[in-house]
């Protein structure tokens, strides 16, 4: 089916050097996107199991349409961003998305929040491009002629990273036996949201500086789908005597890294876990070089309810959920947009 664009996905990869073969990395789960589609019952059980337990699995995108052109969006996406970030400073700092208040726009590095103990500054820049400028939900925020100019691809990417996350939702509320589209519903594609792309890149850090790429947090939406092409993602060890030890998550020709978000641990009320992760050096020959990764964030529709849905929703206590910006946090029920905001109060200092 998928072989003309399953060749391509692996051009990125074997320009750079390898993950080192002897470095142990997280045994994550690895789903078949064609199964998933095809919503084969073993792996809707092992979706399940995945984001209850690592919170983090591999999905194979070459064994499906959708997935091979995932997988080449992800690839072109890959050099815009390189050609994004050899932009001078000067103009990329223009669209500063601190400045605007906006999620949308450049975050410069060094301006996340140091959340590790060593308070290290980060090594990573993006830009968001968020989906609602995309397709004209809401007025376009600014942006660089180079990512302007590339409209459709990143559109294609957009449209088709939500659907393959609409795709994990609904096999999650089969997996709950709820109504398979009690989790879309709270994700619309058509109406207002925080989803956006992220196009990333770090910088090698400076060897007399103390740095890391990305520290600890998790991401506040609601699906997360990554690629990646060099080593340096970490996510808590589930291997017992090494439980909550950072473990490298190695990258796969042709898989994407899928990750659930605080806004499902708050749906499922706590059933669902949104996995803490941080970027850290690329490992052994892989070291020293730009590491270049294309994120897609699916966030709850702007007027959806921050709270748990179906039979998850039993009346009784409330997981708490990154719960850090305000008290009583867990008392109101806040729509996603307005949750949204109160994160980005703490972004300006803050990551994600
Ligand atoms: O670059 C990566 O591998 C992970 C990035 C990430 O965690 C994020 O952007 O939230
Ligand atoms: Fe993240």
């Amino acid at each position: 089916m998928a072989t003309a664009t399953t060749s391509l996905t692996m051009q990125q990869h074997g320009t750079l050097p390898p993950f080192p073969e002897t470095l142990s990395h997280a045994p994550i789960a690895e789903i078949s996107s064609r199964k998933l589609l095809a919503k084969d019952l073993e792996t809707t059980a092992a979706v399940w199991k995945a984001c209850q337990t690592y919170g983090f699995f591999y999905l194979d995108m070459t064994d499906s349409d959708q997935g091979c052109k995932l997988v080449a969006d992800a690839e072109q996406l890959y050099g815009l961003s390189k050609e994004t970030f050899a932009l001078p400073f000067q103009e990329k700092d223009k669209y500063d998305f601190r400045r605007r208040k906006s999620f949308f726009g450049y975050k410069p590095s060094g301006s996340v929040k140091k959340t590790d103990t060593s308070q290290r500054p980060d090594t990573t820049e993006f830009f968001n491009v968020g989906k609602d400028c995309l397709f004209d939900v809401a007025p376009s925020n600014p942006y660089p002629d180079i990512i302007q100019n590339a409209r459709p691809l990143l559109r294609d990417f957009c449209k088709g990273a939500h659907e393959m996350a609409m795709e994990i939702l609904r096999t999650l509320a089969r997996a709950a036996d709820e109504d398979e589209e009690i989790f879309v519903n709270l994700n619309r594609f058509e109406e207002s949201s925080g989803d956006h792309i992220r196009l990333t890149l770090k910088r090698p850090s400076d060897e007399k500086k103390s740095e890391i790429g990305l520290p600890s947090h998790t991401d506040f939406g609601s699906v997360t789908i990554l690629f990646n092409w060099l080593g340096g993602l970490q996510i808590e060890s589930r291997t017992p005597g090494r439980i909550g030890e950072w473990e490298y998550v190695k990258p796969v020709p042709g898989k994407a890294i899928i990750n659930l978000g605080d806004a499902m641990v708050s749906f499922s009320n706590g059933a669902l876990k949104s996995a803490k992760h941080r970027v850290v050096e690329s490992p052994g020959a892989q070291a020293g070089i730009e590491r270049v990764s294309v994120v897609y964030f699916v966030r709850p529709t702007h007027h959806s309810l921050m709270k748990p849905v179906g039979k998850f929703d039993s009346g009784g206590s409330r997981v708490k959920v990154g719960g850090k910006f305000s008290d009583g946090i867990d008392e109101k029920v806040y729509t996603a947009k307005e949750w949204l905001e109160e994160r980005f109060v703490q972004l300006s200092h803050s990551k994600e």
